[in-house]
Parts: structure tokens; C-alpha cells; sequence
């Protein structure tokens, strides 16, 4: 099938969302080219020998020349640089976005550097796994999934229908908010689970009495789910944690406060209290698998195309 939405994509950073998104722009036909750049010669190695581009450069200023739309996948504390250096080379009418986790933070550090007449609209695909690389991406990984845009004020509608047309081909549902509102509802449903995985990892890990191969050897099943999402990538977890610092340290408190009853609870023997708070949970996960059944479905998560576009 071809659908070709833009003549030339430049995809900087080709990791797991990067890899991800040339396997679905090719699988689609999307595309009339796609360059490819990335910061280490072996990743852009890597990638050439996936064949998962058209042209393949270490200079993210070169790859984004004559660009329609510019995909920015490198982790959140690279994005301004990144930014400072495609920004002589943007043709005025192109599309930049980028796919980081965290939103306030990616717009401090791009929308300086982003030349006028040039479309900003950053987004951010709520999709992903605890792999990196380009070996780790994946086609389809994007279906069903929600894809978040946090638009300037200013932003241009026919250019966020063109965005917005590209991640439904993608089988992406699109949602706006705007970027500090984002970053609290992530902060709670990504990147507190995050590092609460590596805490408890990390917890198992130092405790004295019970040794590292009993933990290795008896981990249950919470405890390997737990371990999935600890073996995320450090770097984009550490950017993750310092770029979005108010809103997690405000859901940390939080849980500590709740995390503090239960441990009360506990103590002093209250079922009651701990049974009402594991009802109340209980139901919570019944409507995420619910959702989840959908996501399975095949017209799941697609869209009419956006007809100002
Ligand atoms: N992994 C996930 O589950 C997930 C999901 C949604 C969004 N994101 C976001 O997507 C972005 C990329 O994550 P990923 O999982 O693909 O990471 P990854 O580690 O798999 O890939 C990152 C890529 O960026 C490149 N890179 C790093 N610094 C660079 C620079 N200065 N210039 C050019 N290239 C550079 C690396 O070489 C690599 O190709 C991050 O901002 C992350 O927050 C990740
Ligand atoms: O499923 C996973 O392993 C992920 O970590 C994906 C996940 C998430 O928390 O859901 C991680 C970070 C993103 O920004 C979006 C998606």
C-alpha cells in the first residue's frame, strides 16, 4: 500500500520510536525519501544496514535540508541541541516534531531555536517498550496507541492536520493538551511507575539477607514486571526524571503520603482499610483491560483523515 504524505521525512535519532517510525513510513509508503541521522556512526551503521532509510548522515544539519517533515527521536536532554543545529537548514513551510516524554521542558529548549515560518508542533507517542536502539523498533508499534500534541498557540491548523494525518496513518488516536498538563498526567501513569520499578529493583538488589540468586531465582511475577520497566534505558529515564522534575516530585509526594497509610494500615491491622483501597484498584485495572481488549480490534485507534489537511 503507498499513501505518500510527505516527500522528504528526515528522522533525527533512530533508536526504538525513531526505527519504529522509518519501519512504518516504508511499510506505507509515506514517504518519497527518508533521511536518517543520528549522533554515533555505528547506530547510523546499524540503521543503513536495516535499510531502515534512503540516506543515511551523522550531521542532523544535512539531513533536515529540503525537508517536509522532520521527526525529532533523541532523548529529552539532547533536544535543544539538536535543535540549534537543524535550525539554519529548516525550509520555511516544514513540520518539526519531535516524540519526548516530557513536554514543557522540549519547548523551553526547541521553540527558541525554531526559524519563523517553520510549523513546531511537538508531540508525543504514549508507546514504547524497555528495549533502545534500532534493533528494537518495530512495525505497527504505534497502532491503537495514543499519540499527544502539545501545539503552541500559534500553531498553524493546516500543518497540525498534515501531522495529525501522519501518526493516524500510523494507527496512532490523536489527543491535545497543553504541555503542562501533559507532563502531570504522564508524570503519574509513566514515569512514577518507572521509578518505582527501579526503587524496588534496586531495594531487592541491596538487601542483605536475601542473596542476588534467590532474587533471581524466586522472582514472581510482580516482581518480573516490575524488573521489565527497570531495565529501560538510563539515559532517557535520567532526561525523563530531570526534565520533568516539578511534576514528578509533586506525584512522589503524593504517593508517599498514600504509600505511608497503607504502611499504617498494615501496622495496626486495619483490613478494612487496606480491603476498600484493593476494591477500589481492582476496578481501575478491569477498565484499563477493557480499553485494552480494543486496542486488539482491527479499526482500533483509526481515524477519518483530517480534511483541512
Ligand atoms: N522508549 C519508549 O518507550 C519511548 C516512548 C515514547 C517516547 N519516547 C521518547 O522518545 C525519544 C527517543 O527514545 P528511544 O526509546 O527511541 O531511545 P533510544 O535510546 O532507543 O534512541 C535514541 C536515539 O537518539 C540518538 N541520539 C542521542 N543523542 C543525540 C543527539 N544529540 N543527536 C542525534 N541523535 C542523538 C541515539 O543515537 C539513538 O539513535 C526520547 O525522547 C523518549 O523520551 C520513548
Ligand atoms: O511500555 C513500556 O515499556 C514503556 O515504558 C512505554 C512508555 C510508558 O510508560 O508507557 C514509556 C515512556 C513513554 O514516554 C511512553 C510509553
Amino acid at each position: 500500500m503507498s499513501d505518500l504524505l510527505f516527500d522528504r521525512i528526515a528522522l533525527i535519532g533512530i533508536g526504538l520510536i525513531g526505527s519504529s517510525i522509518a519501519r512504518d513510513i516504508k511499510a506505507l509508503g509515506l514517504a518519497g525519501e527518508v533521511v536518517i541521522s543520528t549522533r554515533s556512526p555505528e547506530t547510523l551503521k546499524r540503521a543503513e544496514e536495516l535499510a531502515l532509510g534512503d540516506r543515511y548522515t551523522t550531521s542532523a544539519a544535512e539531513a533536515v535540508r529540503d525537508a517536509d517533515l522532520i521527526v525529532v527521536s533523541v532523548p529529552v536532554g539532547s533536544s535543544g541541541l539538536v535543535a540549534e543545529q537543524i535550525a539554519p537548514n529548516l525550509k520555511p513551510g516544514a513540520i518539526l516534531t519531535d516524540v519526548g516524554s516530557t513536554k514543557a521542558s522540549v519547548i523551553a529548549q526547541m521553540a527558541p531555536h525554531v526559524p519563523e515560518g517553520v510549523h513546531f508542533i511537538p508531540g508525543h507517542p504514549l508507546a514504547g517498550t524497555e528495549k533502545s536502539g534500532p534493533d528494537a523498533g518495530f512495525e505497527g508499534l504505534f497502532r491503537g496507541r495514543w499519540c499527544i500534541f502539545t501545539p503552541l498557540p500559534e500553531t498553524d491548523e493546516a500543518a497540525l492536520g498534515r501531522l495529525r494525518n501522519f501518526w493516524i496513518a500510523l494507527g496512532s488516536k490523536i489527543d491535545e493538551m497543553d504541555p503542562q498538563h501533559h507532563d502531570k498526567v504522564l508524570a503519574i501513569v509513566s514515569h512514577l511507575p518507572h521509578i518505582i520499578a527501579y526503587n524496588i529493583v534496586g531495594t531487592a538488589d541491596d538487601l542483605e539477607t536475601v542473596t542476588e540468586s534467590e532474587v533471581i531465582k524466586y522472582s514472581a511475577s510482580g516482581f518480573r514486571d516490575f524488573t521489565r520497566l527497570a531495565a529501560s534505558d538510563p539515559t532517557m529515564w535520567r532526561d525523563v526524571c530531570l526534565h520533568n522534575k516539578d511534576a514528578i516530585l509533586e506525584m512522589l509526594a503524593r504517593f508517599s503520603e498514600d504509600l505511608a497509610y497503607l504502611q499504617r494500615a498494615i501496622r495496626w491491622g486495619e483490613g478494612d482499610k487496606l480491603f476498600e483501597l484493593f476494591s477500589r484498584t481492582r476496578t481501575i485495572r478491569r477498565s484499563i483491560v477493557q480499553a485494552g481488549q480494543d486496542v486488539d480490534a482491527p479499526d482500533f485507534g483509526r481515524h477519518a483523515l483530517d480534511p483541512k489537511a
